[in-house]
């Protein structure tokens, strides 16, 4: 489902690089003051024509341009048209440090000649070069072109109107229809009624009708959204369809992730949806990991975000009642719980990642900045697991890593969605090149399949969307509540593993099972509570689709 990069305008691809596109227009209020207006391929120039002075000139980076529309007026004595472009660049807050984008709109009065239609055609002239030359240029990261929904693409766009503080409608029509219709984007709005939803709708719908499905809720809604597209029998496009996010939650954890990922500095609330949805109008589409996760039931899920079991899980369940805060409840949460701090038992392994080594050779990928100062004591214990009946073959993956895969994995009856090549059953005992992670207890364990566990936890600084790993952490039993508090602290900034704690340990890997001993406890994923149990899951490397930037 590439769609390619929409045709410009070839009167302006004549203009070349060098040359520009120059006129002058009045001011669309007042027709005394007046403008000279500049288009090259990659900025709009405009300057007070009264003044000499360069403190007049505002340059505006085509970048940050979502669209641009002629129009005339109804008044039939005025022969002029006119065309305003609507920007968003990064803008200092105003009472306030930091940038974020901020909505910033241009409009011009064209009126060169008495004839009401060439100014309309001059006016539509200019609109539509603004237009090709802010999608001219495709970015690149690593080498690694973004594809590009196709322009007027057609977006299903969820809205769950409960979730969060119940702002998302008035998110929707006071930010995100606004820039719809600037951007020229034509879309659907499902207003969802109830749990599922969503899910329901997206196994149904005829998806040959969509370009893009965008969520604006929290991320219990995408979730629906995946695992519907995965339980349809033509899963394997269906998972193509590039997916949106827009942040109506209380946690937003994906959409914050996705503005970590454009490297702009941080923003929540309101500035976080902005970005989000200028990133939605641009249309770049990336590739997004899935992990699929195996329950007790034998239920498989696909999950985009995170699993956690302990104290992340626990404080993720509690501080639902304090959602009228919205994304301050995971601080309030995690304080309130930190008075009652309870350790886990359980088992907890994994497969890890050995860059050109098979397992169990070389030395451990662990990130842990303080593991190799405190020495072999305070280095979790890990041993390797030992399978008895598991058939495996070993072949190099695509990164020329030799990964020991299983030959056919697990697939529950009547479940679509890929198969897990590296995963035995639940019942059944790891491969041997699995590291077992032997402790006397845990505090937290949490898979990271993306940066952020919520708008303001940074907890994967160096997740990527489509890295391919599992980011799993846990904490060993032992670390005091102050430690832990500075840990959840320094999370904001994604500070967490360089302040040396010894408790925390972090690895990269491809799958993990963790089998929980402690009869009470809750396991989360996505921010959702499943069944509480013996759980493993493995990292299915891009096979979705993100609307990013
Ligand atoms: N109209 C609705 N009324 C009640 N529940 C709904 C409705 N629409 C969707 N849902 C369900 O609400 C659940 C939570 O949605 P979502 O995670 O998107 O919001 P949230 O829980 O407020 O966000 P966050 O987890 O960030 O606080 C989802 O499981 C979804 O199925």
């Amino acid at each position: 489902m590439d769609k390619d990069i929409a045709e410009p305008d070839p009167s302006f691809e004549r203009i070349g690089i060098e040359d520009r596109l120059y006129g002058e227009f009045s001011d669309s209020l007042n027709t005394k003051v007046r403008y000279s207006v500049s288009l090259t391929e990659c900025a709009l120039t405009i300057q007070k024509i009264s003044s000499s002075s360069d403190r007049n000139k505002v340059v505006f980076n085509l970048t940050d341009c979502v669209g641009c529309r002629a129009y005339k007026v109804e008044d039939e004595t005025d022969v002029g048209a006119f065309f305003t472009a609507y920007f968003y660049p990064f803008k200092r807050r105003w009472m306030s440090s930091g940038m974020a984008r901020q909505r910033v709109e241009q409009c011009f009065r064209v009126a060169l000649v008495q004839d009401p239609l060439v100014n309309l055609q001059e006016a539509e002239r200019w609109a539509r070069a603004i237009r090709d030359a802010s999608i001219l240029q495709k970015p690149r990261r690593d080498g690694v072109v973004y594809s590009q929904l196709r322009r007027a693409c057609r977006v299903m766009l969820l809205v769950n109107p409960q979730s969060g503080r119940g702002q998302a409608l008035r998110y929707f029509y006071g930010h995100i229809e606004p820039m719809l219709t600037e951007a020229l984007v034509p879309y659907t709005l499902v207003i969802t009624e109830h749990q599922n939803h969503a899910r329901d709708l997206v196994r149904e719908t005829d998806l040959s009708q969509w370009d893009a499905l965008v969520i604006l809720s929290g991320d219990g809604l995408l979730f629906e959204v995946v695992n519907g597209l995965l339980e349809r029998e033509d899963w394997e496009e269906a998972i193509q369809t590039p997916l949106g996010i827009l942040p109506g939650g209380s946690g937003n954890a994906l959409a914050a992730s996705v503005h970590h990922y454009t490297q702009s500095p941080p923003v929540w609330g309101e500035e976080l949806l902005l970005s989000c949805g200028f990133l939605l109008v641009k249309g770049l589409v990336s590739r997004l990991d899935l992990v699929s996760i195996h329950l007790a039931s034998s239920r498989r899920i696909f999950s985009f975000l995170s699993l956690a079991w302990g104290f992340v899980a626990d404080v993720d369940i509690e501080s639902e009642k304090y959602r009228h805060v919205g994304a301050m409840r995971f601080l309030v949460g995690t304080l309130v719980r930190l008075a009652s701090l309870r350790v886990y038992q359980g088992r907890l392994a994994y497969l890890p990642i050995k860059d050109g080594l098979l397992p169990n050779q070389g030395p451990r990928d662990h990130a842990t900045p303080s593991t190799p100062k405190q020495g072999p004591k305070s280095s979790p214990n890990q041993n390797c697991c030992h399978s008895s009946n598991s058939t495996q073959n070993t072949a190099p993956n695509s990164s020329n890593n030799a990964i020991t895969t299983m030959t056919a994995g697990p697939r529950p009856a009547n479940q679509k969605g890929p198969p897990d090549s590296l995963l035995p059953d639940l019942e059944q005992p790891l491969p041997e090149h699995w590291m077992a992670v032997e402790e006397e207890g845990f505090v937290l364990v949490l898979a990271m399949f993306q940066s952020h566990l919520a708008e303001d936890l940074l907890a994967a600084p160096g997740a990527a969307a489509d890295d391919g790993f599992i980011h799993l952490f846990y904490v060993r039993a032992g670390i005091s509540r102050p430690a832990l508090l500075r840990l959840f602290l320094a999370m904001e900034k994604g500070a967490h593993l360089a302040i040396g704690c010894p408790h925390l340990v972090y690895e990269k890997v491809r799958a993990f099972r963790l089998e929980p001993r402690s009869s009470e406890g809750a396991i989360t994923v996505d921010g959702e509570v499943v069944e509480y149990g013996p759980v493993q899951g493995q990292v299915h490397g891009g096979i979705a689709r993100l609307i990013s930037g």
